[in-house]
């Protein structure tokens, strides 16, 4: 039986803008205002999704949402018809209309926590949407990401979701991002290893100074619990909190891994050393062989790796042992990161190809290759449940291509969020979607 990794990445939404909302994420912050392409964003996703599949990785699309959010714009006070909720919107609080208009969906490594069936209580293939709940322009995903991920994933023999974990900062979630597996093969038992920012409930855990740590210990087990993983096959590790207040403000943004390989800096986590080996001593119990790959703050900085983005990479397995990384452009411009990268991959290692994208329009939001993808394990017979309208082929590339063309703006900038034309053309287009993608109703505009 073969098993696969396939990834889902986040197709960019109509109204994706750099609105400055992710206090903690330098690069949200640094680009407010910047007028956004929406057009180009999507354009970008697609043609890393296109490649990937070419490559020969199996390859899914995660659908936007509709925004600007009028329910969320209707729960905080703004009223009378579509039009009239965003002028008031617009006029009285814009900060608020921006954050309900974000296109933030298309970080679909937020998205959810997915466990393989070989991991869990009951053989399924386990989702939790995140809350999300550290930013409140994030907080409003899940249960638009839920009712999507069911919708692609609907065999109830196969596949199993559950709700996001309590709205509150003592779970504050934020899904894959700060989740690896490591195993031996895809559909034998792997190692879950949950990275968090702090304890809510335990004081004895440090915590960043200046920036906001967005998972808790507490929702990592909680999701480790709903998926009914074994404790001798889970790692809890803390991130570091000092490269929290330098900009790292999920895992993903210090270390990625996959198979039996961690590519990781010298200062991701905390009591480094003890994670490492309990990584190591786990994946040995279920056949795997651990390969830890540091790169030292010497060779890059945790400020050069917040700028590169190097290890928001993907690292996709090609079947022979080897990885390709997938790294975003920044990390070719930044010439010790290149440097540092030809040399990992001429070192006789497991990496042993770069691939590299242009992803400007969700770089500069802070989303690199890792952050545009969730991926899901799964063997030939998952895969074969899944709604294959949402995975990747030439003629659905083709037919997204030419919806983005048709639907996209080329320029969006913060005044353009008061302009209610925008939610028009944001439900046309993703009405059209639905049925390309075989969602149904999915959207609150639909479900009313
Ligand atoms: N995994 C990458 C997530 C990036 C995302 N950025 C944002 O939401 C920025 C949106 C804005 O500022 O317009 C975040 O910080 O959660």
């Amino acid at each position: 039986m073969a098993a696969f990794e396939a990834n889902f990445d986040g197709l960019v939404g109509p109204t994706h803008n750099y609105a400055g909302l992710s206090f903690g994420n330098v690069a949200s912050t640094g680009n407010q205002n910047v007028v956004a392409s929406p057009k180009q964003a999507a354009l970008q996703g697609l043609a890393k999704m296109k490649a990937l599949h070419d490559a020969g990785f199996k390859q899914g699309v995660l659908a936007p949402h509709e925004r600007p959010s009028i329910p969320a714009l209707r729960q905080l006070g703004f009223s009378g018809s579509d039009a009239e909720v965003i002028a008031k919107a617009a006029k009285q609080a814009p900060a608020i209309l921006a954050a309900c208009s974000s296109a933030s969906t298309m970080w679909t490594a937020n998205a959810a926590t997915v466990s393989p069936s070989a991991d869990t209580f009951d053989g399924r293939v386990h989702f939790t949407p995140a809350n999300l709940n550290n930013k409140f322009h994030r907080s409003i995903e899940h249960p638009t990401t839920g009712r999507i991920l069911q919708a692609m994933f609907r065999d109830e023999r196969h596949f199993a979701h559950h709700p996001a974990l309590p709205a509150q900062m003592h779970f504050g979630d934020e899904g894959a991002a700060n989740h690896t597996r490591f195993c031996a093969e895809y559909d034998k038992p792997g190692v879950e290893f949950f990275v968090f920012g702090q304890a809510a409930f335990d004081s004895r855990y440090p915590k960043p100074q200046k920036f906001p740590a967005r998972q808790t210990l507490e929702a990592s087990q909680a999701i480790a619990r709903l998926h009914g993983l074994r404790d001798e096959l889970v790692v809890y590790a803390q991130q570091d909190p000092d490269t929290i207040d330098k900009g790292v403000f999920h895992n993903d943004v210090i270390s990625v891994g996959n198979g039996n390989v961690l590519f990781h800096h010298e200062k991701s986590f905390l009591d480094q050393a003890a994670v490492l080996s309990e990584l190591d001593r786990k994946l040995a119990a279920v056949g795997g062989k651990f390969v830890a790959i540091e790169v030292p703050e010497a060779e890059v900085t945790v400020e050069e790796a917040v700028k590169s983005y190097l290890f928001n990479s993907q690292l996709l397995s090609k079947g022979d042992g080897k990885l390709i990384i997938v790294v975003p452009e920044e990390s070719r411009n930044i010439e010790r990161v290149w440097a540092y990268l030809n040399k990992l991959i001429a070192s006789g290692g497991p990496i042993n190809e770069v691939k590299v994208f242009d992803l400007k329009q969700s770089m500069q939001n802070g989303g690199g290759p890792a952050c545009l993808r969730l991926r899901v394990a799964m063997s030939d017979a998952e895969l074969a449940a899944v709604n294959p309208a949402v995975l990747m082929n030439e003629a659905l590339y083709g037919t997204l291509t030419a919806w983005v063309n048709q639907h996209y703006r080329d320029r969006l900038s913060a005044a353009d969020l008061a302009d209610p034309q925008l939610l028009i053309e944001c439900r046309t287009a993703l009405d059209e979607l639905t049925q390309i993608l075989k969602l149904g109703s999915v959207y609150p505009f639909q479900l009313a």
